[in-house]
């Protein structure tokens, strides 16, 4: 099996989770998954698609810079920019992006913080912390509609090579080593956008959450 087929099916079998998840809402999000280090080469899904159905044209090989590495009549996703951000700055090898209504919220309450900070729940040793009451932190910028410039305010904020960020009012995107570690980190952010709406709601309402 080539490599190319290889990571397709790889890339194929999250998109199918994340589908199953229901965070692929009017066909936002888009995925990425890293195919050759030199050149540098990403299968990245086709913009524009319902990414819940599975079909031979999901995905399709783009350069370091975003552009199609092969003849294709497929448009790379429209914030394919992003992704290749991440691959030009780390050793990551999977890139997922997914709006949900939770991620839109707390990018939403805690944009004037420029981050969201999380502590207290099991669910950060997802992260690989181990300390006791650790805390976890993920930045909020400004959804550009200009992608260049949402590209370059977005690459501030690529630090490591397992790592995310939220967009105001538009989404998330994870970076991980590996597509198991990309997804993993996708949920536990999830897990605790939704935990912490849910916190918010029942304190509203009187009941004793901490
Ligand atoms: C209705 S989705 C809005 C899009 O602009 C974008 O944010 C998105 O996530 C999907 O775009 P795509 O070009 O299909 O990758
Ligand atoms: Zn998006």
């Amino acid at each position: 099996m080539s490599i190319v087929v290889k990571k397709w099916n790889e890339l194929a079998e999250v998109k199918a989770e994340l589908a199953a998840r229901d965070w692929f809402f009017a066909t936002s999000g888009n995925l990425s998954i890293k195919v050759t280090d030199d050149p540098l080469t990403f299968l990245v899904t086709a913009s524009g698609k319902d990414k819940r159905k599975q079909t031979d044209e999901d995905f399709l090989l783009v350069d370091a810079a975003g552009k199609p590495a092969e003849e294709t009549n497929l448009k790379p996703s429209a914030e394919t920019l992003l992704h290749a951000e991440i691959y030009g700055r780390t050793n990551a090898g999977c890139v997922l992006h997914v709006h949900t209504v939770d991620n839109n919220l707390i990018s939403e309450l805690y944009a004037q913080n420029g981050e969201a900070v999380f502590s207290g729940q099991e669910i950060i040793k997802a992260f690989g912390i181990w300390e006791e009451n650790a805390a976890v932190r993920i930045p909020i910028i400004d959804n550009y509609a200009d992608i260049p410039t949402l590209a370059r305010e977005f690459a501030n904020y690529i630090h490591g090579d397992a790592g995310a960020v939220l967009i105001q009012n538009h989404g998330i995107t994870v970076w991980g080593r590996t597509a198991f570690e990309a997804k993993k980190h996708l949920e536990a952010w999830e897990f605790l956008f939704r935990w912490q709406v849910k916190r918010l709601l029942l304190q509203r309402a009187g009941l004793p959450v901490g």
